[in-house]
């Protein structure tokens, strides 16, 4: 298949995980007869010292007429300080509305390798295989009004949380149409006992779960799912959740596998490019050291694979490449465990490279 694909580097150690999945992708292209063409495009605080926007109209054009899209991170200290309409999030949150992306799949699975990294036992992690569902598209992120006033001298500022039914509504069946091929549970997560947007979650929630009667629903309220993650992680299948408690929820979890770090991400529209990224930021407490470590931007593009590509079996030996190499035990400075190798962004890129072409 000949498939082009955008890739935003963006900044910090964005650019060094994405010379890693670049590089496990070629090595896919060329084992299953693939033609991979990458246009590169700026996003974030590298597109605001190049173009003076963290959005530029050209990268929103690569990405549209692109099959889809990669991005490392954004943000960092040199850019957070900015009035808000040049803050490289912008640029992040602008692409996702631009391109539609409204569920985001955040998928929390547990290398059994990994365990001692983790923040729980051996015999729990083992049994960890959830997936985040967080709407990525609305809520607090983007509901109007939002913004600083001053009112003779009273400062004051707001968000908005707002959600129309249309939109829960087709982020929670996306929940439920891959717990339907998964373990047939959904626990839709919300604060049903305060917000009238998590009221209204709950009675969508109910309805959608009609349409699939196989499929179990359980609704929790999100300050005991944040406990249920840490107490007793086997118990979800797949948690869908709105924009800001599905990005707070997702890097509690990350730690379930050791490190925000192993977590990807894959966000998809109806219809146009999936976005992939890694979970984690653009880490410049790290950054230019050559010690990030590049699984998750790898998985992301996995997940690119499954997702956007239908390559079952080029994804699964990503996947399959990645769990050799921590077998092996090497590991990156965050999953860093006794007697295992500690090896830099570049050399754990190659490692998997050597399993994938073995
Ligand atoms: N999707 C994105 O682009 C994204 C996501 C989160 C944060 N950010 C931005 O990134 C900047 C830094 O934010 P932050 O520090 O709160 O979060 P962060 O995710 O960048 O880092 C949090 C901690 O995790 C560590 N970490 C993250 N990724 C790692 C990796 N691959 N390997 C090893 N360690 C890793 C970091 O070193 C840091 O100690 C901010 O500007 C923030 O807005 C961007
Ligand atoms: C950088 C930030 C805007 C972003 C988000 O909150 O969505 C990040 O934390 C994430 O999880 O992708
Ligand atoms: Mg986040």
């Amino acid at each position: 298949m000949h498939k082009k694909i955008a890739v935003l580097p963006g900044d910090g150690i964005g650019r060094e995980i994405m010379d890693g999945a670049i590089k496990v992708l070629d090595v896919v292209a060329r084992h299953f007869g693939h033609q991979f063409d990458y246009e590169f495009a700026l996003i974030g605080g590298d597109a605001i010292d190049q173009e003076g926007t963290p959005l530029p109209e050209n990268t929103i054009k690569v990405c549209k007429t692109s099959d889809a899209v990669l991005l490392g991170a954004v943000g960092g200290p040199k850019w957070d300080q900015n009035p808000s309409h040049l803050r490289p999030e912008k640029g992040l949150l602008g692409l996702r509305k631009e391109l539609g992306v409204f569920a985001n799949l955040r998928p929390v699975t547990c290398f059994p390798d990994l365990a001692e990294a983790s923040t729980l036992k051996m015999e729990i992690i083992k049994e960890v295989d959830l997936m985040i569902v967080r709407e990525l598209t609305g809520g607090l992120y983007f509901g109007e009004p939002k913004g600083r006033q001053n009112e003779n001298g009273e400062e004051s500022a707001v968000d908005t949380l707002f959600y129309t039914r249309r939109e829960m509504e087709r982020i929670i069946r996306k929940a439920f149409e891959l717990a339907e091929v998964r373990r047939k549970k959904v626990t839709s997560v919300d604060k049903a006992n305060v917000l009238e947007t998590s009221k209204l979650w709950r009675e969508v929630a109910e309805e959608v779960s009609k349409d699939f009667p196989e499929v179990k629903l359980e609704h929790m309220l999100v300050d005991n799912a944040a406990m249920q993650l840490i107490r007793n992680p086997a118990q979800f299948d797949v948690i869908v959740t709105e924009n800001m408690f599905g990005d707070i929820l997702s890097d509690e979890a990350s730690m379930l596998t050791g490190s925000l770090g192993m977590l990807a991400s894959a966000s998809l529209s109806d219809d146009g490019p999936g976005l992939y990224e890694p979970v984690h930021g653009s880490a410049p407490d790290i950054a230019g050291q050559n010690k990030a470590n590049p699984l998750a931007m790898i998985l992301s593009a996995a997940l690119m694979l499954k997702y956007s590509f239908s390559m079952n079996q080029e994804a699964c030996a990503v996947e399959e490449a990645v769990q050799q190499v921590l077998k092996g035990g090497y590991r990156t400075g965050d999953i860093a465990q006794e007697g295992t190798t500690i090896l830099s962004t570049d050399e754990m890129t190659q490692k998997v490279v050597e399993y994938l072409e073995t």
